[in-house]
């Protein structure tokens, strides 16, 4: 896909020179650059007839989306009198702003997602634009492109006056921070990181678990990455084929000169446009180290491609390095690392002693440096002693039974099985629970401990009805969607003495476990969950993204 060479986010350090009129600024903008270097007139952005107006207002964003959080961050920024009387007047679509135009911000706060967001300075109507690579505290230039209801998104073009408290450009390590849609917080120390991961687990919880505060327990900070850089066991970077109109005449690239029209790497930020990308200090050193000779071997078979490819690159330890014991300290040491493209090959990761196997092209958790921190955390939250409790928990409570669940391919459940005397997972992939079952007699699991099935999460409480429930604990790592309703109902019917719900996205969780609280508070034994600890996790250190542990009691 060509890159447009007009008006998104630039690297920080490619600050403008002299100030274009605005005349001057939209005709700059309205060009863009074609494959093959020709200048061409974009197309204006269609405005708001009053017919969709009327239409927007009544749309409302899907609940739990990512438009639905910002949406609160918009609300909680310019105030819910503002937007409810810009609704009502019906003006929620009338942005201050050109296409294009030019700002001065004072950026006010973070959003979710990590962007800066500020208050416009418009006499009229209040109304937010939201700037990425910005910081509270800060005031910086920016060049709107796209208007939506109360509020407009910008692209980051200056700082004007940083903040000197949170900013430090020297900490960024990677040439496309600032332009790579990848990560959003380079600039800022590891602790602010943790920081703000920890304000978006409570907002999150407050804007949608319908929690009471007297429910919430006190959110501790978010437990950090022991790599903050250099941890990412896969990357996917992406290209498009070449233009229809070069097809038929490309011919086979010599050297590793590269074309213009290729870029071969990750979306610029704010667009669906692929930007190049020659290096990403966030992934290991395997695969960093494989990414240049994968660039050049495309560059030079890029005439054979009819179809753009999303690449996997995905470190493992190399099997035929590995000692005939593969789970013995000897044969940690003489591991070697390699870089696995293909989809279908198998992958193998060590965690702590165990070692798991999974196809490269399904789910595995992406920054191994974490993952003991990760399943001991789960651990600890399932046998800590109880706030009544002077020591820990007595043997005739303690769990013995576990149940994990989007079980992929064992993670938790053979990480803990040590703790339980019988488990059982269940994932939605065929392949992964073949690595499952693989993975628990790779690590000598005993025979019949641990069973894995394919399958529909909710149909686990099919296969555990011997499972006494009030010594039975319940993992639940689901995709960013969360639970549906039917895993839920059959959740509560089922009634684990404790549930660790482990997610990738904190907002559906928050809605999750609201609704459990919720719907156990009127049960008639008089036993209800209640929400014992929540906890943040760095899996992707320098970018916005947080994981949430949420430990229920049923007490
Ligand atoms: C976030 S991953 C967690 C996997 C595993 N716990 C781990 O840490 O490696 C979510 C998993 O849920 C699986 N999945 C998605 N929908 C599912 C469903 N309805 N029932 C069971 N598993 C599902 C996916 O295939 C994926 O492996």
């Amino acid at each position: 896909m060509a890159d447009t060479t007009t008006g998104h986010a630039r690297p920080l350090s490619d600050s403008d020179s002299g100030q274009p009129t605005k005349k001057q600024r939209l005709d700059k903008h309205d060009t863009k650059t074609t494959e093959d270097g020709a200048q061409e007139k974009k197309k204006q952005p269609k405005k708001i007839s009053k017919r969709s107006k009327k239409k927007a207002r009544g749309l409302e964003p899907e609940p739990y989306s990512n438009d639905d959080v910002l949406w609160r961050d918009i609300v909680q920024l310019l105030g819910k009198d503002a937007a409810d009387q810009a609704i009502e007047e019906g003006t929620e679509t009338d942005s201050p702003f050109e296409f294009r135009e030019e700002i001065d911000l004072d950026i006010a706060a973070f959003t979710s997602s990590g962007e800066g967001i500020g208050i416009a300075q418009e006499p009229k109507r209040r109304w937010a634009v939201i700037v990425p690579f910005s910081l509270p505290g800060e005031k910086v230039r920016a060049r709107i492109y796209r208007n939506q209801r109360l509020h407009s998104f910008a692209d980051f073009v200056e700082v004007i006056t940083p903040n000197p408290e949170l900013r430090d450009n020297t900490r960024v390590q990677c040439k496309h921070f600032g332009a790579c849609a990848g990560c959003q917080y380079q600039m800022l120390s590891y602790e602010k990181q943790l920081d703000l991961k920890r304000d978006v687990v409570v907002k999150a919880y407050k804007n949608f678990s319908d929690l009471p505060d007297s429910s919430m327990p006190e959110i501790g900070s978010t437990i950090a990455s022991p790599l903050q850089y250099g941890y990412r066991t896969k990357l996917t970077p992406h290209f498009e084929a070449p233009p229809k109109k070069l097809q038929k005449t490309l011919t086979p690239v010599t050297g590793s000169e590269k074309p213009d029209w290729l870029k071969i790497g990750f979306n610029r930020i704010g667009t669906r446009n692929t930007m190049d990308i020659e290096e990403c200090p966030i992934a290991t050193s395997t695969i960093r180290d494989a990414l240049g000779p994968t660039r050049e071997n495309i560059i030079q078979n890029i005439h054979t491609y009819k179809r753009g490819v999303s690449l996997l690159l995905r470190d493992s330890i190399d099997t035929t390095s590995a000692g005939s014991d593969p789970v013995s300290e000897l044969a940690e040491s003489l591991e070697k690392h390699v870089c696995v493209k293909d989809h279908k090959a198998t992958i193998r990761e060590r965690v702590g002693d165990l070692l798991f196997e999974y196809q490269a092209g399904s789910f595995f958790q992406n920054n191994n440096s974490v993952l003991i921190p990760l399943t001991s955390y789960v651990r600890d939250a399932i046998f800590a002693p109880t706030p009544s409790a002077t020591a820990v928990v007595s043997t005739n409570e303690r769990p013995t039974h576990l149940v994990d669940a989007y079980c992929g391919s064992g993670l938790f459940a053979l990480s803990l099985a040590p703790h339980f005397e019988i488990v059982a997972g269940i994932e939605l992939s065929v392949d992964s629970i073949r690595f499952a079952t693989r993975n628990a007699e790779l690590n000598k699991m005993p025979a019949g401990k641990c069973t894995f099935r394919s399958g529909d999460a909710a149909n686990i409480f099919d296969s555990v009805g011997e499972f006494p429930p009030e010594r039975t604990v319940l993992v639940i790592d689901p995709p960013r969607k969360g639970c549906d309703e039917r895993f839920l109902s059959q959740l509560l019917a089922f009634r684990a003495a404790k549930v660790v719900y482990v997610s990738c996205n904190v907002h559906t969780q928050a809605r999750d476990i609201g609704a459990i609280v919720g719907r156990t508070a009127g049960e008639p034994d008089g036993k209800r969950y209640v929400l014992e600890s929540l906890r943040g996790f760095d899996l992707f250190p320098q970018t916005a993204h947080v994981e949430s542990v949420a430990v229920l009691k049923l007490v």
